[in-house]
């Protein structure tokens, strides 16, 4: 079994890799829009940043895409913490100001970076512990779903789930895999048909979450977890990884540009723009 996983779905990181000798990197990063907080050479802390909601859009996408691969290019690093600074919310997925009245050219720009993210999330050796302090919707539950483990804070009124057939959208086929992946095929098909949103209690039942604390404790247990499966033997967590996770991905990988298609030919159908800007206005509103 190869073990080169990246490397196989990332040729660029690895021609980067191989012509860039690692760095040592200074002991934290920190952006307006994100911090990330080296705890030791084995794990950092990854905190989301973009009030109100930590919408993705273009340009902080192609941020968070270039600090994954900063992640990968440090050998030494085994976990990363994803959590967000944001109160209450961990992402409210892709900023829908991209989807709505867009042109095709910034909108597929768009996609194909959010296809980035979860290649390289989804696709990566390390291991990724998702603390969700607050609401998760959409792109947001498929980047947690993504993640290995989901720890997320007890509160009632934090929300999970993916609502995109309220709006008419189909979700695409790898936030359906991602999702079947982590709770089953069943549930998946009701989560997604009839867009449900759970609490944290209700996430934990299905298993689309791993386990619940008080948000006092959400980054001490995180980190607690994380300190564990540092001690697992590297490459026989990775290869085991790996052989979970490479089919799902393949079929991204090997179907990026219809992917992109059917995103933007969804999203530019006037129906959805119609129901996106309701969407945008019921939002505003509150
Ligand atoms: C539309 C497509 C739906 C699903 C997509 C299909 C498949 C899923 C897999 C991949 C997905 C890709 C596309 C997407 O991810 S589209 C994003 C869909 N996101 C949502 O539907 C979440 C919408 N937001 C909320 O439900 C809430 O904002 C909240 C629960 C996250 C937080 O609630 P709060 O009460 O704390 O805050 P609000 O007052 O609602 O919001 C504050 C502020 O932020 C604006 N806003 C919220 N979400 C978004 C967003 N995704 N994009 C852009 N802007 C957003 C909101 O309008 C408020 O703005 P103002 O301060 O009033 O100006």
């Amino acid at each position: 079994m190869s073990i080169n996983f990246y490397s196989k779905f990332f040729p660029l990181i690895k021609k980067g890799v191989a012509s860039v000798p690692f760095q040592l990197r200074p002991l934290s990063t920190r952006t307006d829009l994100f911090n990330v907080e080296n705890k030791s050479e084995e794990y950092a802390i990854f905190r989301l940043n973009k009030p109100p909601v930590n919408s993705l859009n273009l340009e902080y996408l192609n941020l968070l895409n270039n600090q994954l691969d900063e992640f990968e290019r440090n050998p030494k690093l085994k976990g990363i913490i994803l959590t967000s600074d944001v109160k209450s919310t961990f992402s409210a997925g892709v900023d829908i100001l991209e989807m709505y009245k867009c042109e095709p050219k910034r909108l597929e720009a768009v996609w194909r970076a959010v296809q980035d993210f979860w290649i390289k999330l989804y696709g990566s050796k390390k291991i990724y512990i998702a603390a969700l302090n607050g609401h998760v919707l959409a792109l947001g539950c498929a980047i947690a779903m993504s993640c290995d483990y989901r720890i997320m804070v007890d509160n009632d009124k934090t929300k999970i789930g993916i609502t995109a057939v309220l709006l008419g959208i189909n979700a695409p086929s790898w936030v359906k895999n991602t999702m079947i992946n982590t709770i089953g095929f069943r549930e998946t098909e009701k989560s997604l048909k009839f867009a449900k949103i759970y609490n944290p209690h209700q996430a934990l039942k299905l298993g689309l979450i791993d386990e619940i604390v008080s948000s006092d404790k959400l980054l001490s247990r995180s980190e607690e977890v994380m300190k564990t499966w540092c001690k697992i033997p590297t490459l026989a967590r990775e290869m085991t990884k790996e052989s979970m996770r490479s089919e799902t991905l393949g079929k991204l990988v090997n179907n990026r540009e219809v992917d992109v298609q059917e995103f933007i030919t969804s999203t530019m159908d006037p129906h959805l723009q119609d129901n996106l800007g309701k969407y945008l206005a019921s939002l505003k509103k509150k």
